[in-house]
């Protein structure tokens, strides 16, 4: 066998030997990849390992589906694509970027939540970081030992309300790795410049702290000054190390506090807030223009009332306040039911402080305590869920719905599908077919025949963050913005809003299609952009003068895509080779070899 020498050379996707750590961003086992061709094989000394026939995309692809097949609960799937993604990082996401529909709901929200669930159990191998409450005052020692060099994006959580299913602790990982995953394969943020965290600050679950498998700290959860000092500690510790990075936080019980003192300070924002707040924004948009009633007309109650319920009005009240309406006429048409019932300023508990901007003051000191009761009363036309209880959305409250609206807004946005507030199906059929739907979580189309005795292919709305937090990440890091303005999120809802094509339109669909998601996220990007540009946050303000047309290249041509990135291998190797000299792969005229020149494609 030909011998190529080793040569120390630091390129971006070459790794000579294994990395002593292989998290799920390390390219390092792609040297493994059974469609290598022989020169790289003998290059990276891997040659010999993996059995000899260079394979085409294909044919891996068609393996993999196959295995995922054979994978028989969804946490078996969960778990072959974790493999998947450590072992071939690129196969991964070439995988993932052509089987979106098919593949998100195993690798993110609905069967992240099950993953997290059974994390102490199901745990196999590193993929992030773990920071404990014990490590202050050493953050930046631990943080250091992160092996990739030049993150860009990190995603936190402290475990503490992961999705709709309480303190998960530490086992909240897979939210983080989940949203990462999305980060790169949605809006192309290189595998190993994401940075996935989770804090070990102790759990209020009980149940948790007492599993003889649970591996993180047992103590109960820290106090909220406590945390507060370990995060002062950890902002500091992470741009220390990487100037500029992107950090958002993810399932924090209460995120106001962090959002409110480092949004100006960092380049950080909520997901929760501001990611659910924005992709909520985009679907209202289009919704309420379909349903045919001026904004000042609409009436939206919403069952929930935390970060997610607050987050998602706020961005509504500024989309209302766009269209004409004064602020107060705008926060005028909200009513927020929470555990207690209305949120109204006189009810008698003292409320968050999130809630007290929408606290109804015209309620002539009645209270209304129950959903129904809210619903009976305000007649409306928007319905959102974001209450994390099941089911709430009962056939005869959307059979109100319908009656009183000719298009009414169903939006039950909890997520995982367990926690939806109703599905799919209950809701077209009692609505007969009228409903704008969006979930937060993923459901299957549905045919229903209505009164008039049409039968249709409904489509339903996933209004998950998964449209936005990747544009708003990847429009952050390339601007180089110093923060994450209000506008930068609007900006990304109302792109999204925009970003529907006429076949979308007249399929009814209040998102694009998911399969498109990649352009989407240029797009959002690129309004992103514009708008750190319109407050002077971005340092990157060469960008400034560009066309929209130029930047939306410029974007793209900055974005990992996993299906160029295996030729990228092929050219870095067939190049620095035929730069020594020595026994060169024969290389045509795009630098690509010829030698088994069509396995990768
Ligand atoms: O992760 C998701 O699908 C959306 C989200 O942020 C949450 O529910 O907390
Ligand atoms: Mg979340």
């Amino acid at each position: 066998m030909a011998r190529y020498p080793q040569v120390s050379t630091q390129t971006r996707s070459v790794h000579a030997t294994a990395a002593p750590f292989v998290n799920h961003a390390s390219p390092a086992d792609a040297n493994y990849d059974t469609a290598n061709p022989s020169y790289i094989r003998k290059y990276l000394r891997t040659y010999g390992l993996t059995p000899p026939r260079a394979e085409g995309y294909e044919t891996q692809k068609t393996r993999c589906l196959a295995q995922l097949g054979l994978k028989n609960t969804p946490i078996d799937k969960f778990l072959y694509l974790s493999t998947l993604r450590k072992n071939n990082v690129h196969l991964f996401y070439r995988l993932v970027t052509d089987h979106l529909r098919e593949l998100t709901p195993l690798i993110y929200t609905p069967v992240v939540g099950e993953a997290c669930q059974r994390w102490s159990e199901i745990y196999q191998q590193p993929e992030g970081m773990y920071l404990s409450w014990e490590d202050r005052g050493n953050l930046a020692s631990v943080i250091a030992n992160w092996p990739q060099p030049n993150v860009e994006i990190t995603c936190i959580t402290d475990g503490s309300r992961i999705l709709g299913l309480g303190d998960l602790g530490i086992n909240g990982m897979g939210i983080p790795i989940g949203k990462l995953a999305l980060y790169t394969a949605c809006a192309g943020i290189r595998p190993e410049a994401t940075l996935p965290l989770t804090l070990d600050l102790g759990t209020s679950n009980k149940a948790l702290r007492e599993d003889p498998l649970y591996m993180g700290s047992r103590r109960d959860k820290i106090s909220s000054e406590e945390e507060r000092e370990f995060l002062d500690e950890l902002m500091g510790a992470l741009t220390e190390r990487w100037p500029g990075i992107v950090i958002q936080f993810e399932d924090f019980k209460n995120p106001f506090p962090a959002l409110e003192r480092y949004r100006d300070l960092y380049t950080c924002f909520n997901d929760d807030i501001q990611g659910t707040g924005a992709v909520i924004l985009g679907g209202v948009i289009n919704a309420v223009k379909r349903s045919g009633l001026p904004c000042k007309e609409h009436r939206a109650v919403f069952f929930g009332a935390g970060s997610a319920g607050v987050g998602v009005a706020r961005q509504i009240v500024e989309f209302f306040m766009r269209e004409g309406m004064t602020e107060d006429e705008a926060r005028n048409c909200f009513y927020l039911v929470d555990t207690k019932g209305l949120v109204t300023a006189d009810r008698g508990d003292k409320l968050a402080d999130h809630k007290v901007y929408f606290a109804r003051q015209d309620n002539n000191g009645e209270q209304y305590k129950t959903l129904e009761e809210v619903i009976d009363h305000v007649k409306p036309s928007i319905l959102m869920g974001l209450s994390t209880m099941g089911g709430v959305f009962t056939p005869e409250i959307l059979r109100k719905m319908a009656d009183w609206n000719t298009a009414p807004l169903i939006f039950p946005l909890s997520n995982p599908s367990s926690k939806s507030e109703c599905d799919f199906e209950t809701a077209v059929k009692n609505t007969d077919g009228r409903c704008l739907f969006a979930s937060g979580s993923p459901f299957p189309t549905c045919t229903f025949t209505n009164s008039a005795g049409e039968t249709r292919t409904y489509y339903p709305g996933q209004g998950n963050n998964m449209y936005v937090f990747p544009g708003i990440g990847l429009g952050s890091i390339l601007s180089k913005a110093v923060r994450v303005t209000d506008s930068m999120i609007y900006a990304s809802g109302e792109a999204l809003s925009q970003a529907l094509t006429s076949e979308e339109l007249e399929r009814g669909l209040l998102y694009p299609d998911i399969t498109r998601i990649r352009e989407v996220s240029i797009v959002v990007t690129r309004k992103v952009m514009r708008a750190a540009q319109e407050d002077k946050v971005d340092r990157e303000t060469a960008l400034r003068s560009m066309s929209d047309v130029e930047m939306d290249n410029w974007i793209k041509a900055r974005m990992y895509d996993p299906h160029t990135e295996v030729r990228a291998l092929e050219r870095e190797v067939g190049h620095l080779l035929s730069s020594l000299g020595t026994i060169s792969p024969p290389l045509t005229a795009n630098g690509s070899p010829t030698e088994e020149k069509n396995a990768k494609l």
